[in-house]
């Protein structure tokens, strides 16, 4: 079956609520939640189909718009592959032209039902936030470790990383059930670095796993919540084969933590990880300020283990 390109809109207001669109009684899959957008045409870039299709459904402008992931689907109908963008400003009121209906949606407490079955992963993956934070301790001490992560937690820090190779046992397990209860304590998600009986046994989200421990591994542990850290194309297919949830990629920079490698640049990093099917993080010498720069080259967001914990990156 020949694949149909289709440019889908995860459109985001600054509460973070994202729009769907109910699909017309005289569609495949009536009355199912979608995405705006529609097929790309011959010829047409992905994100001018975007843009086109979001003129011509809602009318609207699209001002900024971010590549995401790229995901597929066989439908009875079509083998569709999806090309979603976060579109983070537009111009012009919403006048919806093809949908039954729309609904602004909060990101993991969807109200409306049923979804397109190409986009549960797409919902999913939308809970992830945009910084994800590692941890230091080995480095600097498991209670400034322990302060400078609630302070970042009371900033909005929803996402971490417990990563202590080098921290000996029991020191080990103690910081890291102490920062597991602070940070779910939060609401925030806490995976253990490489270690799954510790997350089982603290009671941790999930787990992150090294690119050695992912290449090592035939079936997804069975966590709510998988990444991996990855530095090839190989890596990340092996993440996506197994079904992961997202990935880490770099070093874009160079960085302390690799002995101040030079780093493979935004231009390689969005080449590695062209046409992701799962959110991916840009690694390595980064911080906050270099968000747009990330979003611009694919990237989901930014992980950092230094910047996340200085003071002014909050
Ligand atoms: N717009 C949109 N399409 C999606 C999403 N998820 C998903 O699987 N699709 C599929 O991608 C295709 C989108 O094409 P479309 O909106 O231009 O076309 P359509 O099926 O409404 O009918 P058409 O042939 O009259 O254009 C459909 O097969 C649809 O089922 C989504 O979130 N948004």
């Amino acid at each position: 079956m020949t694949v149909t390109h289709v440019a889908a809109a995860v459109l985001l207001r600054e509460d973070g609520s994202y729009l769907l669109g109910q699909r017309a009684a005289d569609t495949f899959y009536p009355g199912f939640w979608e995405f705006p957008g529609g097929k790309v045409e011959p010829g047409e870039a992905p994100r001018d189909a975007l843009i086109r299709e979001l003129r011509e459904e809602l009318g609207i402008e699209v001002v900024q718009c971010f590549p995401w992931i790229v995901r597929e689907h066989e439908y009875e109908h079509a083998h569709v592959r999806l090309h979603f963008f976060r579109v983070t400003k537009w111009q012009g009121e919403l006048q919806d032209h093809v949908h039954a209906a729309l609904s602004w949606q909060t990101i993991g407490a969807k109200s409306v039902a049923p979804m397109l079955p190409a986009n549960g992963p797409v919902l999913k993956a939308l809970t992830l936030p945009d910084f994800y934070a590692i941890t230091q301790a080995a480095r600097i001490g498991a209670d400034a470790q322990l302060a400078a992560l609630e302070q970042a937690l009371k900033h909005g820090l929803r996402l971490v990383q417990i990563r202590e190779r080098d921290m000996p046992e029991p020191q080990r397990t103690a910081f890291a059930s102490e920062a597991v209860r602070l940070i779910q304590g939060f609401g925030a998600r806490a995976l253990i670095n490489g270690d799954a009986d510790m997350a089982l046994e603290l009671g941790a989200d999930g787990i992150h796993l090294s690119a050695r421990e992912l290449m090592a591994l035939t079936q997804r542990p069975e966590f709510k919540l998988v990444g991996a850290s990855c530095h090839t194309r190989g890596e990340l297919d092996q993440a996506i084969a197994l079904g992961l949830d997202f990935a880490v990629v770099g070093s874009v920079n160079a960085t302390p933590t690799h002995g101040m490698q030079e780093g493979i640049g935004w231009e390689a990093f969005n080449i590695i990880i062209a046409d992701c099917p799962i959110p991916v993080f840009a690694i390595g010498g980064l911080q906050r300020d270099n968000m747009l720069a990330a979003w611009r080259h694919g990237a989901h967001g930014i992980a950092a283990i230094r910047s996340a914990w200085a003071v002014d990156s909050f």
